[in-house]
């Protein structure tokens, strides 16, 4: 399968590079990067510190796209939704690792969808934290509102630019569907100040940042005199990029929709 990597100089980019040269059945057909970028020029596989493998970084995406037959797209939420767009023209394989995204740029991503992408998203492409979002989905399930409070925790590098994470969010969605709730109509984002005591019924997310951290993830499920805690802590962003590449080559015999990391991994249930 011939894919395109968006954002190859990034941090995911260059770990997708590698990770497409040590997989069969995927091939690395062009890198992408932004208009005016550093990397513009550069070998793809020096980048990714795998050695030169005659794929040179390019800003010219039509030249990129012509031939492939996938995406694979970290980057920022304005980027994902404008190819989604070209992905629904070509009616390609989209695979989109990107998080951040507000209500609306969601609405267009599935737009896309419909348009002719197959496009499988989600906060977190790695094999544990799906698995992780069942069993939370089946804590909340089990535990009442009234009796357990749920408290979603991340920590992730200095460099992240977007909060709560996408994997939190995922873990929040997990949770609510557990409760039969609308994550949206009960999440506590922030706190500050005098807030008064906690609304049962809600879920709160609280974040930090720092240092060099991959992405740890807790959901607590917090009760009188006891407290139940389901945890992930990323060591390596290979566990990402393999979880995208396998996402691109089970969409690539998939009719165009809208598809998560549960369908890929066969756990939606
Ligand atoms: N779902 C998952 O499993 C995971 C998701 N992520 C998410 O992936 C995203 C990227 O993370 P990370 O790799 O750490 O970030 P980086 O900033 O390291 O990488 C993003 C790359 O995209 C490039 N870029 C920006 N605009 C364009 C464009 N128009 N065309 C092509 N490339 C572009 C950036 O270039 P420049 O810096 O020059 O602007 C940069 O090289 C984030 O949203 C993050 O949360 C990360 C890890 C796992
Ligand atoms: O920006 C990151 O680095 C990560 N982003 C994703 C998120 O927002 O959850 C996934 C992972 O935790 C790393």
């Amino acid at each position: 399968m011939k894919l395109v990597v968006l954002g190859a100089a990034g941090r995911m980019g260059r770990t997708l590079v590698k990770v497409i040269s040590e997989t069969e059945g995927a091939s690395l057909h062009a890198a992408l990067e932004r208009d005016g970028s550093p990397a513009l020029g550069s070998d793809a596989g020096l980048l990714a510190g795998i050695g030169e493998i005659g794929v040179t970084v390019t800003g010219d995406i039509d030249t990129a796209l012509e031939g492939a037959a996938g995406i694979v797209d970290f980057t920022a939420p304005a980027v994902s939704v404008h190819i989604a767009k070209r992905a629904a023209e070509r009616r390609l394989v989209h695979v989109i690792g990107t998080t951040g995204f507000e209500a609306e740029a969601d609405a267009e991503i599935a737009a896309a969808a419909e348009n002719g992408a197959t496009i499988v998203k989600s906060g977190n492409m790695s094999l544990g934290v799906n698995l992780l979002a069942v069993l939370v989905e089946q804590a909340a399930r089990a535990l009442g509102p009234d009796a357990f409070d749920i408290e979603v925790l991340e920590m992730h590098h200095r460099h992240k630019v977007d909060a709560p994470s996408g994997t939190a969010f995922l873990l929040g969605e997990a949770a609510a569907k557990g409760r039969g709730i609308a994550l949206a109509d009960h999440s506590v984002r922030v706190r500050d100040g005098i807030t008064g005591a906690r609304e049962a019924g809600t879920i709160g997310f609280a974040t930090l940042r720092g240092g060099s951290v991959v992405g740890e993830h807790s959901v607590i499920l917090a009760g009188e005199g006891e407290r139940i805690e389901l945890s992930h802590a990323a060591g390596d962003r290979t566990i990402f990029a393999r979880g995208a590449i396998k996402a691109a080559l089970w969409a690539w015999e998939k009719p165009a929709g809208l598809y998560s990391m549960r369908d890929v991994l066969g756990l939606s249930g």
